[in-house]
């Protein structure tokens, strides 16, 4: 263990930011862009999903190792964290452990209902399974104070009994996991639970039972990222009504806060530009961002850059694989959302339609153009290849400083944004 590793600590309430690095080589471009927002917000810099390190063939220790490194290498000297994100199994939390990890993020939503909030009456009554907590809630106002009123009738109660109410059992018997992991390893633990990657949005009642539950569990909960309203898609800007969504943010937020306090987390946050000032706004700062994939995608920049036949092939070879890739990514791109490569000559013109151009996009939005979700899915098979991922390892390994200089932009621009809710 290096010194810095041992600094990957619990961060508890502060507004924090998740760099994901799915390459091992992020980490100096997000740091130099971290470093801007002058230590109002910490940096998450080892953080992965189980999913990520099946496609990429890595392990939790190189996640681990490649962060803590580079920030050794970097003086950093400042608190950050790791986040095991994406846990679905006791076998995924012990993996996660041994590798030091101490932000651990559940995600219960193969026990989620997802089609609940379309069943009739009659059908969530038949669906109905008796939880514990039930009466705890039934036929019950609550006033959330600075926030919504939240009416728990009968059937309000039911769906969420029926939608959730495996998860919130599931999550807390993978806390007690992760707990027993933290400890027999003398090590930190504070847990997140993501249910963002549901179908329908979380409603202010569901969103108040899981807390509620979850807290009355005693686990350490510090952050909790609901499925908000609209459209959260990967690689691409928010979609959806800003006002609409600050509306209910402050409402998410309100509840956080009465129960917890704990932080409110937005997952596929990548290029949500216009949505960070809501968001830091009405949290008032008890925020968590999580991206990941956007890291790829500007390496896939950097290879455009200096080596325009490879990101030609890996355009090619991304759209052969897109179709089977985008399983399990909320995402709304078709192959005909941009044109194969040798339709286009030019390379700027390529980059426009696959990664888009800062220089193009209006102050205060992100990136929208559907391209960037063909290279976004597609990024386990393109480094896993045997002829494209040494060749894209060994480009970005040439060019260092391209990266770190891309990412700084990329993520001042994300950080920025978010500084802007704070003040
Ligand atoms: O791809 C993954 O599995 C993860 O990076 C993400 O789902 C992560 O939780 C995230 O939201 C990053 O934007």
């Amino acid at each position: 263990m290096t010194d810095s590793n041992s600094k990957a600590i619990n961060l508890g309430l502060a507004p924090s930011f998740g760099f994901g690095d799915r390459l091992g080589s992020a980490t100096p471009g997000h740091l130099a862009a971290l470093k801007r927002t002058g230590g109002h917000i910490r940096g998450i810099f080892a953080q992965q999903s189980i999913r990520e390190m099946a496609r990429t063939d890595r392990q939790p220790d190189q996640v681990m190792t490649a962060a803590s490194e580079a920030l050794v290498a970097a003086g950093f000297d400042e608190p950050w964290g790791s986040d095991a994100d994406h846990l679905k199994t006791p076998e995924d939390v012990e993996r996660m452990a041994e590798a030091k990890f101490t932000f651990f993020t559940i995600d219960p939503s193969d026990q989620v209902d997802q089609k609940a909030d379309n069943y009739s009456a009659e059908e969530v009554e038949a669906k109905y399974e008796a939880q514990p907590w039930v009466d705890q809630y039934l036929g019950k106002t609550i006033q959330v104070p600075g926030g919504p009123e939240i009416v728990f009738d009968e059937l309000t109660v039911k769906r969420a009994a029926v939608k959730y109410g495996k998860a919130i059992q599931h999550s807390v018997e993978l806390a007690a996991v992760i707990k027993a992991a933290a400890e027999k390893r003398s090590q930190d633990h504070e847990i997140e639970i993501s249910v963002d990657e549901t179908d329908q949005p979380t409603t202010l009642a569901e969103h108040y039972i899981i807390a509620d539950q979850l807290i009355q569990a005693k686990m350490n909960l510090v952050s909790l990222a609901p499925r908000f309203v609209g459209e959260m898609e990967k690689g691409v800007d928010y979609i959806g009504d800003l006002d609409v969504l600050e509306k209910s943010l402050a409402d998410h937020a309100a509840i956080a806060e009465h129960l917890g306090p704990y932080k409110l987390s937005l997952h596929s946050g990548s290029d949500k530009i216009s949505m960070y000032p809501a968001f830091a706004r009405a949290t008032k700062g008890r925020f968590h961002v999580k991206t990941a994939g956007t890291s790829y995608l500007e390496a896939l920049r950097v290879i455009a850059r200096h080596d325009e036949r490879l990101f030609r092939d890996i355009v090619t070879f991304s759209r052969d694989r897109y179709d089977t890739d985008k399983a399990t990514y909320h995402v709304h791109a078709t192959l005909d959302s941009a044109p194969p490569e040798d339709q286009v000559e030019s390379l700027e013109e390529l980059e426009r339609e696959y990664l888009e151009h800062w220089s193009e996009v209006p102050a205060g939005k992100g990136f929208t153009k559907a391209g960037r979700q063909i290279l976004h899915c597609t990024f386990g098979s393109v480094v896993t290849d045997p002829k494209l991922g040494p060749a894209f390892f060994a480009c970005l390994e040439a060019h260092p400083d391209t990266y770190t200089e891309i990412l700084d932009d990329h993520f001042g621009r994300h950080l920025e944004a978010l500084h802007a809710g704070l003040s």
